[in-house]
């Protein structure tokens, strides 16, 4: 998070008071007579924002529910904030009213950090469509199995690379993540270890998902004049932390790109994601503004696929630990259909349910984006009554969702819904990793694919078939191979883990 200088604050606040009548005026005139949804009063200038642990941002939202219900309006400073806390709404808002809710919220970060470029960042529009017709069309189901032999490499390089080192293992599921992506994207092989071209979009990324947060993003939305300090200004420091993000942003956009298109060149590229949408523009007219839009795609595709993959990655590694009885089944399945005589691969993927099963829920038990990806309403809208303001942040909160999940359609009372905060029906014990509660009683696998956790409506997540083959891959492979255990201590004994995840990708 970016940080304003304690100094400025008061500066900050009486300036602020100027814009509250602007917003005052702007609610009165776009309310239609219908009330927006309850939720917590909020306080004058700052709104709810004092109530949000920025590091856990939905456990809020998460008791606010439990007041307030499935919908909730709360105030970021002065941005309109529309929470959802159960897969109903966001069905029947996010996927059945996609046309009015595919909008991303105005992050004023975005631009001032160099991060206009990416996907999942772009409003809805031309812009957006065009970019995301590339991706799909390179990451759609059918186009995602032409990667499969490459994503079974890499689930292999990482035995040898967990075999060689395994104390690094969290080095080597990032790896296998980025060097996937990598491949997939620039048909660039990564080293081991120290990859240069890894280490500046990894840079670039903890850079942008340090300050690219609606917190920020509100500050300084509500607040504009803030953009016009000098750098030196007490609390405008965020200035300078742009100016290298943008630095950093670009060369992370510039560099794999050459690579490919100097492989190219040279008449050595290896197939990929860039060299085959490069052979699609070749001679176009309008070839430099679509040479931008590949560069795009492809710096998305690594942002968006490489640090979501690793979470997924360690979650599964952790569960292994924490519940070994889960890994034992899983290694008993695996041993009963290889004979165990040679690793699995994706043709045994149908005979290997309970792997299907830890697969996900290693996306449910503690979801990568707890509050999915923030959307935004294009226009007004009511919603069972209630008044969705354009221009809101719509964010569904995942997180809740999982562990409440189907509630909301059974129980509308608030003093039962307060009593099953936990969704014993759908999910018992949800804070459990328990790949059991995908089967159904006749020992068939259900139909929930947990697909929510890849996000709603036509943001879905593109990644999806991708990210799935991938994260089957390694698990699947590991499972094979490896028997996930707690360290030891100097006396043989097992050191305790005490699991701790931090805020997950909120944006
Ligand atoms: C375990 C891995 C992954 C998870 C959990 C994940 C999750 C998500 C979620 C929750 C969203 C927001 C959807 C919404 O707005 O409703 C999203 C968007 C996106 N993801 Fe993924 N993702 C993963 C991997 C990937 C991969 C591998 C790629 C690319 C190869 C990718 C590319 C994108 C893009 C481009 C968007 C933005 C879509 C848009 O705004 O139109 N993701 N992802």
């Amino acid at each position: 998070m970016f940080e304003v200088d304690p100094r400025s604050i008061t500066v900050i606040l009486v300036l602020a008071a100027l814009f509250i009548s602007r917003r005052a005026i702007r609610k009165a005139a776009t309310n239609s007579g219908k009330p927006l949804p309850p939720g917590p009063p909020p306080l004058p200038i700052v709104g709810n924002a004092l109530a949000i642990d920025a590091a856990a941002p939905w456990k809020a939202y998460m008791e606010w529910g439990k007041t307030y219900g499935d919908l909730i309006y709360t105030r970021l400073l002065s941005q309109d904030v529309v929470v959802i806390n159960s897969e109903k709404v966001a069905r029947d808002l996010l996927d059945k009213r996609s046309y009015n809710y595919s909008d991303r919220p105005l992050l004023v970060t975005t631009e001032l950090f160099g991060w206009m470029f990416n996907v999942a960042l772009l409003r809805y529009g031309n812009g957006w469509r065009q970019h995301r017709r590339l991706m799909h069309d390179k990451l759609r189901s059918t186009a995602a199995l032409t990667y499969r032999p490459l994503q079974m490499r890499k689930a292999h390089q990482l035995l040898v690379d967990l075999y060689e080192a395994p104390n690094d293992f969290v080095l080597h599921l990032q790896t296998m993540a980025a060097s996937t992506i990598m491949s997939i994207t620039y048909g660039y092989e990564t080293q081991r270890r120290d990859d240069p071209l890894v280490a500046l979009v990894g840079n670039a990324l903890v850079q942008g998902l340090k300050v690219m947060t609606p917190e920020a993003a509100a500050i300084l939305g509500t607040w504009p004049f803030l953009l016009y300090l000098p750098s030196w200004f007490p609390g405008a420091g965020f200035k300078k932390q742009a100016q290298e993000s943008c630095i950093m942003v670009n060369e992370m956009i510039e560099k794999p790109f050459e690579y490919t298109a100097s492989r190219m060149a040279s008449n050595d590229a290896t197939a990929c994601m860039v060299s085959d949408l490069l052979g699609q523009i070749k001679g176009k007219d309008n070839y430099d503004g679509l040479e931008r839009v590949v560069k795009n795609v492809a710096s998305t595709s690594f942002a968006g696929g490489s640090e979501t993959t690793t979470s997924t990655f360690v979650n599964f590694v952790l569960a292994m630990v924490l519940y070994p009885d889960v890994q034992e089944r899983a290694q008993a399945e695996i041993d009963s259909v290889m004979d165990g005589n040679r690793l699995p691969n994706f043709d045994d993927r149908d005979s290997l349910p309970y792997v299907e099963a830890i697969l996900r829920e290693s996306f449910r038990w503690h979801p990568v984006f707890p509050l999915g990806v923030a959307h935004a309403a294009v226009s007004d809208d009511i919603y069972e009554g209630y008044h969705i303001p354009k221009g809101a942040t719509v964010i569904a909160n995942v997180w809740f969702v999982l562990l409440t999940h189907s509630l909301a359609l059974y129980v509308d009372q608030p003093a039962l819904y307060r009593a099953m905060t936990r969704n014993e029906a759908k999910y018992p014990n949800p804070s459990q990793f328990k790949p059991e509660r995908f089967f159904t009683s006749d020992g068939k696998l259900n139909d929930d694919k947990v697909l929510y956790t890849f996000g709603f409506g036509r943001r879905i997540c593109v990644g999806h078939h991708v990210a799935d083959a991938t994260v089957w891959a390694a698990i699947a492979s590991l499972l094979a191979v490896f028997k996930f255990t707690k360290a030891l201590d100097g006396q043989g004994k097992e050191i305790d883990i005490e699991p701790r995840w931090t805020a997950g990708i909120a944006v």
